[in-house]
């Protein structure tokens, strides 16, 4: 957008800091001493299970909400005792929030009218974000004249006619279908980028987290379990719960069998795997520990297995669980298989390699990607989540 700069903007700032930040609902505590940095032009997106505190998190940031303890400061600037309409954020909902009555113009002038804008300068700056958000065509007409997709547009225009620093989203793609998400989330990342904004972005969705943001902070009872680039927690996520949000889909229960210079021998499934132990703290023998595995890392190897160096990294022994096909789900280019060990451990497999059901097969995995976690008891807990977790 090319639009004046309003002269009540607050100035550039680099930093936005959530400062230990709690919210306690009468005895319940949806945030618990959250601590966030969000730098200027980042994509932080906040992750995690219905229930662990996201949406309350950007509700205290946008100051809909108060806090219970805690401070938020932009730089030097403590805004938190500031009210919503000074903080200058732009938000956007799951709901669009639009008026039904007022046309798609008169929507997005709304926000600067909040705002005290002249009537010329709101026409203009309402166009121009309509422009921006490619719906120049359609200002004269009413929201339900639009598609969802369309209509969360006009709300994201709305959010941007008045150029905020900061932009925050909460699930903004969340009652779209599947098509016009991933459509409208390639659109968010190019006005972010585009318009060198700051967006705070709440989802449940690993995908959007992992295609959208710059740091994603995951979120577990109103903390931050981990907090770092997208491919860092994909790459080395520091706990099984976390795992599960990068898109492990399989965390399975295991013993550990023997430590040794190349990793952690652990017996699940009927067998031991070798993998690496990521808990903080050195694994003993004997001792519950969870696997965390990604489809795509079970790679199958049929009844004649090829040999196991195929499958492992230069000098890294792989690993072999023995299963049985259960389920086939064909997505296209690739499979999505529930293949099931001997003691009843099930697999989630995704392969592009073609597979029937009830054939026994021999699914392979690089030491490097079985990654061992010591077992805190919330197994079932992230059976759970994966009712959540796509
Ligand atoms: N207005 C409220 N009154 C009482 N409890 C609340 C209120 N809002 C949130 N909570 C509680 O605070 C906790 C965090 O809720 P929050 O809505 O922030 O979670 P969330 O991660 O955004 O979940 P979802 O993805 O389902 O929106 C939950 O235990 C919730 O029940």
């Amino acid at each position: 957008m090319n639009l004046r700069q309003d002269p009540h903007a607050p100035p550039p700032f680099a930093t936005l800091r959530l400062d230990a930040i709690s919210r306690w609902f009468g005895r319940v505590p949806a945030l618990r001493e959250l601590t966030i940095e969000v730098a200027r032009g980042e994509f932080v997106a906040l992750l995690g299970p219905s229930g662990c505190g996201k949406s309350t998190t950007l509700a205290c940031l946008a100051g809909l909400q108060p806090l219970t303890s805690g401070t938020i400061w932009r730089d030097e600037e403590r805004i938190d005792t500031l009210p919503a309409e000074r903080r200058g954020f732009g938000m956007v909902f799951q709901n669009y929030a639009l008026f039904p009555h007022l046309t798609v113009q008169r929507n997005v002038e709304f926000g600067l009218a909040m705002r005290r804008a002249g009537r010329a300068e709101r026409q203009a700056k309402a166009r121009e974000a309509l422009r921006t958000v490619r719906l120049e065509e359609h200002g004269g007409k009413r929201p339900a004249q639009l598609s969802g997709g369309q209509q969360q547009r006009v709300a994201i225009a709305r959010a941007l006619a008045f150029e905020p620093q900061i932009v925050l989203m909460d699930e903004p793609l969340s009652n779209l279908d599947a098509g016009l998400r991933v459509d409208l989330r390639a659109e968010i990342k190019r006005l972010h980028e585009s318009l060198g904004l700051t967006t705070v972005y709440v989802t449940h969705d690993q995908s959007e987290a992992l295609s959208l943001a710059t740091k994603i902070v995951v979120m577990k009872d109103g903390c931050a379990e981990q907090v770092g680039p997208p491919e860092e927690l994909y790459r080395a996520p520091s706990s099984a719960y976390v795992a599960r949000f990068m898109g492990y889909r399989n965390t399975v229960q295991g013993t550990v069998r023997s430590v040794t210079a190349d990793g952690v021998l652990v017996d699940f499934g009927g067998q031991s795997v070798l993998g690496t132990f990521m808990s903080p703290g050195a694994p003993a023998p004997g001792r519950r520990v969870v696997v965390a595995l990604h489809p795509e890392d079970l790679v199958p190897g049929g009844a004649a297995p090829r040999p196991v160096q195929d499958s492992a990294a230069p000098g890294a022994p792989a690993g072999r669980v023995d299963a049985s096909v259960e389920v086939i789900e064909y997505h296209g280019r690739t499979t999505q298989v529930v293949a099931r060990t001997a003691d009843g451990t099930a697999l989630r497999v995704q392969t592009d390699r073609p597979l029937h059901r009830g054939e026994p097969v021999h699914l392979y995995i690089r030491a490097d990607r079985a990654l061992v976690y010591s077992d805190d008891g919330d197994a079932g807990e992230l059976d759970a989540l994966a009712e959540q977790v796509a």
